[in-house]
């Protein structure tokens, strides 16, 4: 067993830490933000994924598991750190991946491991990491390892699929790749696959999340074009995915979270060749103009119109909001297509008047409202995330309680007929 330092405690690093930690590794989980160290060493978990509270629990109280106030020096760094999107660069900001590595840089032992998780263009460990790792006067040719194992689990299941998914493991030297090796093969049961440097692992990734993000473009123009044609999409693509060879994906409000919809342009960050997958990304960014359009086709003049918006979470039965379309709805209603302001400021007098509602997400920072206060009086109610919760909502109770009967499903979670008996009109994307 062997001891390890896990640097960023999201939602990435610490189910990892806490994996590492209740497989029998010597653990020090070290992240910049304070109230997040300060809340974990009180045993609190502020995430809402299925099991992690208890299984951190484990790791900490089994004392595997230590949250530290300084970088420690360990066999392996494991950085998980974010990879934001720079919208005006269109570029991936590397500045935490570089800050994580300049903490790496004076506790570094010959003989240790550094292993980038995080999400990075192609190239990344090997230009941006090793170089500040190396001002340690060690040489990652054979002094210390250097890595990148990408991490591919599923909010929603991560604790399963930290387990359960293959991983691909790229180093810098074979020495650097075996060392890695060693550690997943600690805790994973899928299969570990090795590529010929960080860079493979890198593209390897992105070319993942590229491919979802493309495919669900495809589902999403798909339902568009059936919008045209008077067609239902998605009892459409059921029966076209009955063929043996056909597996078309859900159209929805577009993508969201902080990976399928900038991993493409990660991809794109050392070549000219987005071409399609400059196209999938416009059309899926496109979806909310589309579920706007569905609206006005219940509601034609939104001004001065009260909508009820369910779903700020970018997915179901999450409570992560980065890239959420229930917000970019809530702004583009507000503000028109082109806002970027807060979804929750109050918008202009010509436009309608919005609330959100999202039983999963408690953030102060977003005027989230509950759903008798989101739906009464309201005109439309637009169901924008597919949590469970939306499923069992009782049309007949909705409608007593708002101005108009009307709602827009952007994500196929409603049994409609059962809106429309309800004295519902309803459009569905
Ligand atoms: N969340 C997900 O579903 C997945 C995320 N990824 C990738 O994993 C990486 C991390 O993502 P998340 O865990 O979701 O992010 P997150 O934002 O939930 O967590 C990152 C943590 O790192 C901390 N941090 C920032 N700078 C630091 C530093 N210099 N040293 C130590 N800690 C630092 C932050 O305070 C934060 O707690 C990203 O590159 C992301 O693209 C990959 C696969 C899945
Ligand atoms: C290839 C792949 O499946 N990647 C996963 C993805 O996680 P994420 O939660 O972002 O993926 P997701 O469940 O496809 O959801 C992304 C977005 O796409 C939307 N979505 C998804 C499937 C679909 O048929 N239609 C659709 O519109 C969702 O509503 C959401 O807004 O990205 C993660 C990541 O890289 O962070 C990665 O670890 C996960 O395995």
């Amino acid at each position: 067993m062997s001891t390890v330092c896990v640097h960023g405690l999201g939602y990435i690093g610490l189910p990892t830490a806490a994996m590492l930690a209740n497989s029998g590794h010597d653990v020090r989980g070290y992240d910049v933000d304070d109230d997040l160290v300060a809340s974990l060493r009180d045993g609190d978990v502020d995430m809402n994924e299925p099991g992690l509270s208890e299984f951190v629990e484990r790791a900490l109280d089994g004392g595997g598991l230590t949250v530290v106030d300084e970088v420690a020096p360990a066999a392996y760094h494991l950085v998980c750190v974010p990879t934001p999107f720079d919208e005006a660069e269109r570029r991936a900001d590397l500045e935490y991946v570089r800050a994580a590595s300049r903490a790496v840089r004076p506790v570094l032992r010959e003989g240790d491991t550094v292993i980038l998780e995080s999400t990075v263009p192609p190239g990344a460990t090997h230009s941006e990491m090793r170089p500040i790792l190396e001002e340690s006067g060690l040489s990652a040719d054979g002094e210390f390892g250097l890595a990148h194992c990408p991490e591919t689990v599923l909010p929603g299941d991560i604790i399963a699929e930290l387990r359960a998914n293959d991983r691909i493991v790229g180093g810098l030297t074979a020495e650097a790749t075996a060392a890695s090796v060693a550690l997943y093969e600690s805790f994973v049961d899928g299969e570990i696959r090795t590529t010929a440097g960080p860079t493979t692992a890198e593209f390897v990734k992105l070319i993942q999340n590229t491919a979802r993000d493309v495919n669900i473009g495809l589902a999403n123009e798909i339902a568009r074009l059936a919008h045209d044609y008077g067609i239902d999409s998605r009892e459409a693509i059921e029966m076209a995915n009955a063929h043996p060879r056909v597996d078309i994906l859900r159209p929805g409000p577009g993508v969201g979270g902080h990976c399928l919809p900038i991993d493409p342009w990660f991809l794109g960050d050392g070549s000219d060749e987005l071409d399609l997958i400059a196209a999938a990304r416009r059309v899926n960014d496109g979806m909310v103009g589309f579920v706007v359009e569905l609206l006005r086709e219940l509601v034609p003049d939104l001004a001065g119109k009260r909508i009820a918006v369910l779903g700020a979470a970018y997915k179901g039965n999450v409570d992560d909001t980065r890239m959420s379309r229930g917000l970019a709805l809530a702004r583009e209603l507000q503000h028109g297509p082109e806002a970027l302001a807060p979804a929750t400021d109050g918008g202009v007098s010509d436009s309608a008047s919005v609330a959100v509602h999202d039983p999963h997400v408690s953030d102060a920072t977003l005027d989230l409202r509950d759903l008798d206060d989101a739906t009464r009086d309201a005109d439309a109610v637009v169901v924008v995330t597919d949590h469970d919760e939306f499923a069992d909502l009782d049309p007949a109770e909705l409608a007593e309680r708002m101005a108009e009967p009307n709602v827009v499903d952007a994500t196929g979670i409603l049994d409609l007929g059962r809106w429309r008996d309800a004295g519902f009109s309803t459009r569905r994307v």
